[in-house]
């Protein structure tokens, strides 16, 4: 981002009509009776302005003092009103001001997690994605009502400096200039020091980014211990003490040019103000000015000067909130360019058959496929394994069938509707999904099981039953209402394989017709192992749904209806267990390696106690 003079100042008019515009959005009337109060504040400090003209003019005037003061009294009132007015115009354009903050601030993080919330789930596997989205939640969205408050002072300062002129131009031709004259250096000044905190801002912005980054992996509980485990912690520090001592030498530096420029800017409006009394001086002597008019012409100045004062102060930190509120407009924007596109179709509920037909996709920023010309099919009460070595795809296929993923060529279909027309939301809503990479909800047990679906107890237990989730609910203090989060008082945590007890039953209870596991038993004990298994197997021929199997543990793999093997992205072999290994190919090499594994331990077992 550039930051010359112009692009500066031209940035500012469009930054102000955004701030405005989401305020309007958030809350239309507390915007319009924050603008119209503080318009009709500045009326009311141009009236008192006049007023104090003609008290002085009366003050002033020939004649007994007693006389003069009873003269003056009727604009003495008028600038007593005026001044209370003003002031309580003043008072409610804040308070309007307050009641507006809070509603920019929801509306603009809402915005935010419902576009995070609505993106599809390749938009996460993109890095530029992830980068915008860490800017726009770390200040992007906070820094947009402070953006609109100081939108909003500008706008207070210019109608009070717009007050002050206009009653110097009814004064006297001459003052106009004048108090241009006094606030120019300041104004200069200001904007100066304003461009360096920016363009320092925008030179740190990535060093503090990797900062926060920092700042997370030493602060967070997931990394506390694998931190310790590999002493970490010293390269760690290093890093943040060397980035924080950077920034403390780039901001020491900056403190120091900016307050040589505020030093100039107040010797050269000091300056231009002496010179204003001078010729104000002068004009006096000469006659061509009355004294009370040149009085009122005092307080104009002043007034104008400190309505400047505060304008440029505010435009100073509009441009400090402009540089996180373009930061949040950035990301908004990008993220509705990763929004699904629209479904003209409503979803299916069911199907007899899925189809996958010559399927290729690749992840974003990747030359080469994740798959490429996959083509399977599925029928309600069958079980299906896809089975291959790391990264040859599986995990990426099975997206693909839970509408998490969209193919870039070929079809999945469910009898014979193209998922590509159809609404996924309402789709997922028939799709249960056991994941590798389960999340660990900070919910209580029940609700990590039932998730969206409605609260059924008798299914509750029956999917606890299966997966063996009973077990793990039943050592908990208070049952399915424990909170599984440490970081909460009586909240619990729960080992590895407890908690994929736990996702596995929150597969089981969906009631949904196609069901999705994914290694699903790599953290589960062998028993557990054994009964989860003999459950997703015995899941499709008690529910009629359709199970897709994801695993290394080939053993489980034998009762499937048919094996997918892929590699490399391509579906290289299918069939029947028995048909796989009479065919001799990397199925029935990756399963015989396996079992000689376990062959082995026996005769190694015999061995030893031969030996011994
Ligand atoms: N989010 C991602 N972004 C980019 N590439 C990815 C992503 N996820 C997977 N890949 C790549 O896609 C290919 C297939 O990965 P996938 O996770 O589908 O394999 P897998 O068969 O499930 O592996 P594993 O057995 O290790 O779980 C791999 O080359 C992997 O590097």
């Amino acid at each position: 981002m550039r930051t010359g003079w112009t692009r500066m100042a031209g940035r500012l008019p469009g930054l102000v009509v955004r701030a405005l515009a989401l305020a309007w959005r958030a809350s239309p009337r507390d915007t319009a009776a924050t603008v119209a109060f503080n318009i009709a504040s500045g009326i009311f400090t141009a009236v008192a302005l006049v007023a104090t003209a003609g008290v002085l003019e009366e003050l002033f005037a020939e004649g007994p003092t007693p006389d003069r003061v009873r003269a003056a009294l009727p604009a003495l009132v008028l600038v007593a009103a005026a001044t209370v007015l003003r002031g309580a115009l003043s008072a409610a354009a804040g308070w309007a001001q307050s009641r507006l903050e809070p509603y920019v601030e929801q509306a603009a993080e809402t915005r935010l997690m419902e576009l995070a919330t609505a993106v599809q789930v390749l938009a996460f596997d993109d890095n530029d994605f992830h980068d915008r989205m860490f800017r726009a939640s770390v200040r992007g969205a906070s820094e947009t009502k402070r953006l609109v408050s100081h939108t909003i002072d500008i706008l207070t300062g210019l109608v009070g400096i717009c007050a002050a002129a206009g009653v110097l131009g009814v004064l006297h031709p001459v003052l106009l200039p004048l108090l241009l004259l006094t606030v120019l250096p300041e104004g200069w000044a200001a904007a100066r020091a304003a461009r360096m905190r920016y363009t320092w801002l925008l030179a740190i912005t990535d060093s503090r980014r990797r900062k926060g980054m920092l700042d997370d992996l030493m602060t967070t509980r997931d990394t506390c211990a694998e931190m310790r485990s590999f002493t970490m912690r010293g390269p760690l520090l290093a890093e943040f003490a060397a980035i924080a001592g950077h920034e403390r030498d780039v901001q020491l530096d900056l403190a120091r040019r900016q307050t040589l420029v505020r030093l100039f800017g107040d010797g050269a409006g000091g300056a231009a103000s002496a010179l204003t009394y001078v010729v104000l001086g002068l004009l006096l002597v000469n006659g061509m000015m009355p004294l009370a008019v040149a009085g009122t012409a005092v307080l104009a100045i002043r007034t104008g000067r400190s309505e400047l004062a505060a304008a440029l102060h505010s435009v100073n930190s509009t441009y400090e909130s402009g540089l996180y509120f373009h930061d949040y407009l950035d990301f908004c924007e990008h993220a509705e360019k990763w929004l699904p596109p629209p479904a003209p179709l409503p979803a299916p509920t069911t199907f007899d058959q899925v189809t996958v037909d010559d399927v290729t996709f690749t992840y974003p920023g990747k030359e080469e496929p994740a798959l490429a010309g996959v083509s399977l099919r599925i029928r309600r009460g069958e079980t299906i394994a896809l089975v291959g070595e790391n990264g040859s795809g599986k995990t990426t296929l099975s997206k693909l069938l839970a509408g998490l993923y969209r193919p870039d060529r070929g079809r999945v279909l469910w009898d014979g509707t193209d998922l590509a027309g159809v609404d996924t939301h309402a789709l997922r809503e028939h799709i249960a999904v056991i994941a590798q990479d389960h999340t660990h909800w900070p919910l209580s047990a029940r609700r990590n099981v039932t998730m969206s679906s409605p609260d059924d107890d008798a299914r509750l237990e029956e999917a606890a039953r299966r997966s063996g989730a009973d077990e793990v609910v039943s050592e908990l203090g208070h049952g399915w209402d424990t909170l599984l989060d440490r970081r909460f008082a009586a909240g619990q945590e729960l080992s590895g394989g407890q908690w994929q007890r736990l996702a596995a039953a929150r597969g089981f209870y969906r009631d949904a017709p196609l069901l999705i596991c994914d290694e699903p038993t790599a953290a589960l004990d062998a028993r557990a192992e054994h009964r989860l298994f003999a459950s997703i197997h015995e899941h499709a021929r008690r529910t009629g749904s359709a199970v897709v199997l994801i695993t290394h543990r080939l053993a489980s793999v034998r009762m499937a209806d048919r094996v997918y093997v892929l590699d490399q992205g391509r579906v290289v072999e299918h069939g029947t267990h028995d048909q796989l290994m009479r065919d001799q190919g990397l199925y029935a090499e990756l399963y015989s390696l396996q079992a000689s594994a376990y062959r082995s331990v026996p005769a190694t077992h015999e061995d030893g106690l031969r030996s011994a």
